[in-house]
């Protein structure tokens, strides 16, 4: 058995949000289209770690592609990053193992790509200010993949520990906020990518018609987001189904969930621009 094995810089210097950011609207539309088979991610809990592991098996017929991603999640992670991963390819007719790659630059770029065409559709044409909560990765991609979507004039930083916001902000021209509040008042993105198990973005701090990108959270007891901003919200998931079984956001606030992304992308379900909208990402 030859398999070969491709280093997290290999997959860093061929991803490109100009080419992911339209396969994932494609993938979407695959998904929801019931086109592939992706049955909600298996959790094994580690427990000192507040962590887990979590195994996320995909077969699509049409693309003749049988993989399997196997990321864990450790939040105290310090010194090195809180999300590690490995993907698995097999050769669809055989099941020969063909590839393992390096999962984590996929993670990072992955999760923005889709915010990012959750952004092209949901969020104002004239979107001018974007606002993030937190400072770590997901911070950083998505700043680079949403701004890829819209031409914001600002970009609001807030996190727990201020010298990371302002650290950001250097990094990327943006301007860093001591409250949530604070930062999001103007937002007409906003994007929360912490590891709080409890809500950050309260309702009343969101103006009407802002689009919001929630993609904390992954845990049916963690919660990001206000429950009241979640019910007053056009609510949009990447997958029902893992939406009803991960995400506290969605399971404690008993929020409607009006489509799936690729519903809407399929033109089945509407793009309510006009309204607040959510967009609770769990990761498919
Ligand atoms: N939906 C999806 O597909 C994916 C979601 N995620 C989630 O996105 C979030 C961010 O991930 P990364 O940027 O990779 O993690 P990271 O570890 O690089 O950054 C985490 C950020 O959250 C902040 N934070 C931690 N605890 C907090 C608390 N109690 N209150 C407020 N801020 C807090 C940290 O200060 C840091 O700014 C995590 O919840 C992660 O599980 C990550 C990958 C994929
Ligand atoms: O899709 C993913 O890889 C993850 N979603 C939440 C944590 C990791």
């Amino acid at each position: 058995m030859d398999i070969k094995f491709i280093p997290a810089e290999d997959v860093k210097r061929v991803l490109h949000f100009s080419e992911l950011i339209p396969q994932m609207e494609s993938a979407l539309k695959k998904f929801s289209s019931k086109n592939v088979e992706q049955p909600v991610r298996s959790i094994v809990s580690v427990k000192e770690a507040n962590g887990f592991l979590g195994v996320m098996p995909a077969y699509s017929s049409t693309d003749q592609a049988l993989a399997v991603k196997l990321v864990t999640f450790y939040p105290q992670n310090t010194d090195v990053p809180t999300h590690n991963a490995i993907i698995a390819v097999f050769n669809s007719h055989n099941g020969i193992p063909e590839v393992i790659m390096d999962g984590e630059v996929i993670t990072t770029m992955r999760t923005a790509a889709v915010s990012a065409v959750a952004t092209k559709y949901l969020a104002a044409g004239d979107a001018s200010t974007l606002a993030v909560l937190g400072s770590g990765v997901q911070a950083r991609s998505h700043i680079q993949a949403l701004s890829s979507i819209r031409s914001f004039k600002k970009i609001n930083i807030w996190s727990r520990t201020k010298k990371n916001a302002e650290k950001l902000a250097g990094e990327v021209g943006g301007t860093a906020y001591d409250s949530v509040q604070e930062a999001v008042k103007d937002a007409d993105v906003i994007v929360t990518v912490t590891s709080s198990s409890t809500p950050v973005l309260m309702k009343d701090w969101v103006k009407p018609g802002t689009h919001v990108n929630a993609v904390g959270a992954c845990r049916p007891d963690w919660q990001e987001i206000d429950p009241d901003l979640m019910r007053s919200s056009v609510l949009y998931v990447d997958s029902r189904e893992a939406a009803m079984k991960e995400s506290g956001d969605v399971i404690l606030s008993k929020a409607d969930i009006f489509a799936e992304l690729g519903e809407m992308v399929l033109g089945v379900k509407e793009a309510e621009v006009q309204k607040t909208t959510v967009f609770k990402s769990l990761g498919v």
